[in-house]
């Protein structure tokens, strides 16, 4: 383990950054900077550069993203400008500085035609805008050559922010019936777990190492939306009625893959982790809703 002293934080408002300054409000020996949108905002690339080297931080964790899946594809501009080109600027901000930077991307990369967890180097093929500049996010740091990970999630959820926990409960509780999508398959995570070991990595001797490497972090099992949405329920014991749909039969602006489990074992050795099953995770972070 090594020392890390000053560790700046961008998208501090969101779901990931929220529980990273929750977790690390206990934790004194590093220094944290948490960055919003009014210290830095993300559509001015140029203040990037400035805004590293004011705070010289020696890790950078990015949890800064345009997230609104469906919207980017009638703003794939301003998806491009936060996921793509403002991550090229923070990660030549973060090599000038010699900082490590820890970027969160996405199972969205993937079309999601496979049948088994899809590894960190599998073939990427994004269906959508904002999978296509998360994808272009990734490959600006693969070509910089910073150090850090990107770590890939999928199906984040969180007691803080937006998400589709939050939705099935608030639906839930105003509707009779439901259908839910049955047909595309994932891993939800609870963004405290990816929290906690994204702090962990932060401390880690092998982050130093590595440069630009991918990895993939979600809560171990799979899943249907349908089958997320009936635990939700059943967790809170809700009675509204759910009804597993084709994905034609609930049409969205943007393309989403069928299967994309994430297969996590290389950040399990790497780093030294596990990773708790989505369905005990979920059950515990149902406490905080
Ligand atoms: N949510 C999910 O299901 C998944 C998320 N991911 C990835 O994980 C990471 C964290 O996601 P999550 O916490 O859920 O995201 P959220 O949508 O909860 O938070 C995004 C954060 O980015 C900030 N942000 C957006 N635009 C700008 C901007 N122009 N300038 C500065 N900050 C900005 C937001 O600020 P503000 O509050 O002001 O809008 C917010 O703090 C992201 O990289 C995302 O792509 C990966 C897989 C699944
Ligand atoms: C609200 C609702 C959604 N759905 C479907 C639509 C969609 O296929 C699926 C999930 O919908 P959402 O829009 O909540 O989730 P979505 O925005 O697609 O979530 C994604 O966010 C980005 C940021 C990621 O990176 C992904 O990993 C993933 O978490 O559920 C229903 O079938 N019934 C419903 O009532």
């Amino acid at each position: 383990m090594i020392n890390t002293s000053r560790i700046l934080v961008l998208g501090s408002t969101g779901q990931l950054g929220s529980e990273i300054r929750y977790l690390c409000s206990d934790i004194t020996d590093n220094e944290w900077i948490f960055a919003d949108r009014s210290a830095l905002d993300l559509t001015d690339s140029s203040a990037i550069d400035a805004y590293v080297a004011k705070h010289a931080p020696q890790v950078i964790i990015n949890c800064a993203a345009y997230t609104a899946v469906d919207n980017a594809e009638r703003e794939a501009d301003l998806a491009n400008q936060i996921n793509h080109l403002a991550v090229r600027a923070l990660a030549l901000a973060a090599k000038k500085m010699g900082a490590s930077l820890i970027h969160i991307s996405t199972d969205y990369v993937f079309d999601g035609r496979h049948h088994r967890p899809y590894f960190p180097d599998d073939l990427t093929e994004p269906t959508g805008e904002y999978g296509k500049s998360k994808l272009a996010g990734e490959q600006a740091i693969v070509a910089t050559n910073v150090r850090g990970i990107i770590i890939r999630t999928s199906w984040v959820y969180s007691c803080f922010g937006g998400n589709f926990v939050k939705t099935m409960l608030r639906l839930g509780a105003e509707k009779p019936s439901l259908n839910v999508v049955a047909d595309q398959v994932g891993s939800p995570t609870w963004a405290r777990d990816l929290a906690q070991a994204i702090i962990h990595i932060t401390a880690h001797s092998e982050i130093a190492n590595k440069t630009g490497e991918i990895y993939h972090y979600s809560n171990t099992g799979a899943c249907s939306w349908f089958d997320f949405a009936e635990h939700i329920m059943n967790h809170r014991q809700l009675s509204c009625k759910l009804s597993p749909i084709r994905t034609e039969e609930y049409p969205t602006p943007a393309q989403r893959p069928h299967y994309s489990v994430l297969d996590c074992r290389k950040i399990c050795d790497d780093f030294d982790i596990s990773i708790p099953y989505w369905n005990h995770s979920l059950a515990k972070s149902l406490v905080e809703f």
